[in-house]
């Protein structure tokens, strides 16, 4: 019987957000928290049902239904290969639709809808692409989805829930197993159908959050030009800070471009002052834990943290509660920048190597949560998507 667990975690932004949308490079990290998906086949059962935590809802296929679909497109596109995403994506959000009305009666919320759509195309995708002969779903089986990540908050929930649906899929439709998923071409699979279920959410993602979800670390990204893992000694700590307002990313992009269009050179000389502190900080961090003057290379990100801010804060995307978050960060000592599109949403405050030592540190949590905002102590840049096996 098949049983595993797949742990995808979430991504942060370290710098270079909004300069990203402009052809400056920007660094993503994978944080410590993420999501857990648990698969176990059911002998004897004809449905595959999913348990969706975060969403509070539990979606249903029944595998003759499935294997209909599945057929019914091999018919109409009969290459070898699965080549056209495009067409399988459109098909499967028909079928999807006229699955959740008929199942579900009324029209489901828009993240239920969504979170359906990606098992559905992850899994007719892995399926069609199945290698030998069988492509079919034979036995049931029944899998769970608990995630430590806000949904639609910026951390990449979306991407590290598709990379945990990739994964598993492909390893049902025996791609690869739990022992072979780390082989870089299995990734790579991985990577690529997170992306795919990236599209559903957001039409044209830029790839980033799939990558960083599957391969784990930090990366260097130029929009269109694809990524370089950076080479980190370590994990670094960080206290990611929740303001608990909410935001849309496209109305702050949108913000943002205006602003541009009324001060270009201004604006230019941020994206370029951004793409100078970018290139300032790879080098911070691939040698940071290399344990020579570990606090002086702590103390320069500090400041690049601030300055990172400040460009931030310069182009308008900053909001009271996290000027809040900021201030009591400082008055502690700590160093902080919002992340992602900002007005709202997280901020990463940076830890010092032994911070659990420092009274300061519980005060500054202690203070943080008093004020009503989110706190989880995490890392930024550590392992990417794992496997494991289940006990029961
Ligand atoms: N744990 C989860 N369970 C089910 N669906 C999830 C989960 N996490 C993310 N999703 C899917 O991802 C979508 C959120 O994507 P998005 O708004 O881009 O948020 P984020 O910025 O957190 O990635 C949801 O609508 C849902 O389809
Ligand atoms: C502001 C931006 O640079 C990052 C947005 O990040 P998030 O949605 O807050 O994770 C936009 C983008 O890169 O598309």
């Amino acid at each position: 019987m098949l049983k595993f667990q797949v742990h995808s975690p979430g991504k942060v932004i370290l710098h270079g957000e909004h300069a990203v949308v402009y052809q400056k490079p920007a660094l993503a990290a994978v944080v410590g928290l993420g999501t857990k998906l648990q698969l176990r086949s059911q002998a004897g059962s004809q449905v595959a049902s999913f348990q969706l935590e975060a969403l509070n809802c539990t979606v249903e296929i029944e595998l003759n239904e499935f294997n209909a679909f599945v057929a019914n497109f091999r018919n109409k596109y009969p290459s070898d290969k699965l080549e056209s995403t495009a067409k399988l994506m459109e098909e499967v959000r028909a079928e999807v639709a006229k699955q959740l009305e008929r199942t579900m009666g009324t029209t489901p919320k828009q993240h239920t809808q969504r979170a359906f759509l990606s098992i559905y195309y992850l899994l007719a995708g892995a399926v069609l692409s199945a290698p030998g002969d069988q492509r079919t779903l034979q036995t049931g089986f029944q899998v769970q989805v608990e995630t430590e990540l806000n949904v639609g908050a910026g951390l990449g929930s979306s991407a590290s829930y598709g990379a945990a649906l990739a994964a598993a899929f492909l390893i049902l439709a025996g791609h690869f197993d739990e022992n072979s998923y780390l082989q870089e071409e299995n990734l790579a699979l991985i990577s690529h159908w997170a992306y795919e279920s990236e599209r559903v959410n957001h039409g044209t993602p830029s790839g980033v959050d799939n990558t960083v979800c599957t391969y784990g670390g930090i990366l260097r990204f130029v929009k269109g030009q694809g990524f370089q893992a950076l080479c980190i000694q370590k994990p670094l700590s960080i206290l990611l800070v929740d303001s608990r307002i909410s935001r849309s990313t496209a109305d702050i992009v949108a913000k943002v471009r205006h602003l541009g269009e009324e001060f270009p050179q201004l604006i230019e000389a941020i994206w370029q002052a951004c793409e100078q502190l970018v290139n300032a900080a790879v080098p911070l961090y691939e040698s940071f834990g290399n344990a020579q003057d570990d606090s002086q290379k702590f103390e320069k990100l500090e400041r690049l943290f601030q300055i990172n801010n400040d460009l931030l804060k310069a182009i308008g995307v900053s909001h009271p509660k996290l000027e809040q978050i900021f201030t009591i960060a400082f008055k502690r000592g700590f160093f902080s920048k919002l992340t992602g599109a900002g007005a709202g949403g997280y901020a990463i405050v940076l830890l010092p190597e032994n911070y659990e030592c420092n009274e300061v540190y519980w005060k500054l949590k202690e203070e943080l949560e008093a004020a009503g905002f989110g706190v989880h102590v995490t890392t930024a840049g550590g392992v990417g998507l794992r496997v494991s096996s289940l006990d029961n």
